[in-house]
Order: C-alpha cells, then structure tokens, then sequence
C-alpha cells in the first residue's frame, strides 16, 4: 500500500481523488498480473482455465451477497433502488437466469462438471479466504469504504476487452456462446462503476475519509491479485495443487 498510503494527506479536490482512484486501477488492477497476460497470449492449458473458471466462480457467487450486504445498510431508498440492479444482473429473475448462470455456462463449456463448480468444494484455499475477506469487508467496514471497493469496475471493461477476444483467438475450444458472460459486463460495469464513483466522490468529504476510499480500492485490487497468485502457484508449471482442491492432472 505504500504508494498510496499517504494519497489524500491534506486533501484532495474531486478531480484529484478521482485521479488517484484511476491511477490506483492503473497500478494494481489484475489485467497486470503475469497470468492474466499468459491466458491473453493463449498460453494456458484447458486444465489451467478450468482452473480458473472453476475458482472465479467463488467470486462470481459471492458478489450479490456482498451487494445484498451493501444494500442493507444504506438508509437511502434511491441508493438502494440503483444498487439493487446488481443483485438482479447476478441472480437474474430466478436465480438461474442471470451471471452466476452463466457463469456456470462457461465453466461447463470449458468441460468441467457442473455441480463440482456449484458445490465450489474444488476452489483453492486461498480463492475462498480472498472471496471471504472481500464480503467481510463489505459487512465489517463503513458503508462508503464497501461501495469504493466496488470501484475495480471502473477498470472490468478493460480486462474483458483484452480477455474476451483473446480467448476466441488462442483457444480452439474456446467460443462465443461460452463466453455469453461477458457479453452484457462493460456496459452493466460502466453503469455500477459511474454511481458508485459519483457517490464515493460527493460522500468522501474530509481526507480521512479521502484515505479510507482509495485503501478500500487498493484492498479490492490486492484481493484480485491474490486469486490469480494461488492460481499460478497451484496451476503453474512447477505449483502444486492444495489437498481437496480441483486437480486435472491424471491420478498416479
Ligand atoms: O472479469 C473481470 O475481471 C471482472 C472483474 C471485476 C472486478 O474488477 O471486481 C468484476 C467482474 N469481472 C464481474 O464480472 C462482476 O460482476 C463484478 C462485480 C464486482 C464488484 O466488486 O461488485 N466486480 C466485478
């Protein structure tokens, strides 16, 4: 955290705090990470974005409960009617029809069984504590630290602009349909991330609070980066898997 550790000392002007929100996205978010660059150079295994699939699907589940958590606590009807949004995007209108769906859709396309994926038995460790420490952080801390650690979303599109079609080029067995999740993101991402960053930039009034906004961002950003490290640390070349978690290599 020390490059942004003392950011807001003094205080920031809108157009700074918001600058400084970008320049964290532009340092830390996980489109940097070593394994996002492989998986764009279509230098993964299927068994390593099985993996991958499998474990963001940990993510992908708890993302509406967090949003729920959100939303429980603010006191402003129209915070909540706009907030309320992700929570549909996620579940959908049965709980079977929205991203956690297809989510599984991506994860079954890429051939891994479908209930293994739901159960989430197979995720690493290290996804859950990462998964976990990210809704405890939306229950545990004020109300605009949670809305500002949503703020990755200002920097999704970009991830997923790089993602997707590299993806459909590099992998054979890799096609649009399976990657329907992705289709509605930047636009849904874009619509979260402009209110939550006009509502971090009106409610973020005093440098403390300025401070609380941008760690919030760094944690959120650290909690991506820690789940592409377990993955690369337990799917790389030389990694070893962790006992109880998914293993594609054939059994000895
Ligand atoms: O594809 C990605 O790399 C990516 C990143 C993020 C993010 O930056 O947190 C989200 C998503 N996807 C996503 O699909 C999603 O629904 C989502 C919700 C949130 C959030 O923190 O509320 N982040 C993200």
């Amino acid at each position: 955290m020390k490059e942004f550790a003392d950011a807001a000392r003094g205080g920031l002007s809108a157009d700074a705090l918001e600058k400084t929100l970008r320049d964290v996205g532009a340092s830390r978010y996980h489109n940097l990470h070593p394994l996002h660059h492989m998986m764009t150079a279509g230098l993964l295994s299927k068994e390593q974005l099985q993996a991958w699939a499998l474990n963001r699907y940990c993510y992908q589940a708890m993302i509406p409960r967090k949003d729920a958590m959100i939303l429980a606590r603010a006191e402003d009807p129209a915070f909540r009617a706009a907030w309320r949004k992700r929570i549909e995007d996620h579940d959908g209108d049965d709980g079977w029809n929205g991203g956690i769906a297809r989510w599984l859709k991506l994860a079954t396309g890429l051939g891994l069984d479908r209930e293994l994926v739901a159960s989430q038995k197979g995720a690493l460790p290290a996804t859950r504590f990462a998964v976990g420490a990210y809704l405890s952080f939306c229950t545990d801390r004020s109300l605009l630290e949670a809305v500002a650690s949503s703020l990755t979303e200002l920097f999704s599109p970009i991830i997923i602009s790089e993602r997707v079609p590299a993806m459909l080029a590099k992998y054979e067995f890799v096609t649009e349909d399976i990657l329907e999740y992705f289709r509605p993101r930047p636009a849904q991402a874009s619509r979260d991330a402009d209110f939550a960053l006009a509502y971090v930039l009106r409610h973020a009034d005093t440098p403390e609070k300025q401070q609380a906004v941008i760690d919030a961002l760094v944690f959120k950003c650290d909690v991506l980066w820690a789940m592409l490290d377990a993955l690369e640390q337990a799917y790389g070349d030389h990694g070893h898997v962790p006992p109880g978690a998914f293993d594609p290599r054939p059994s000895q």
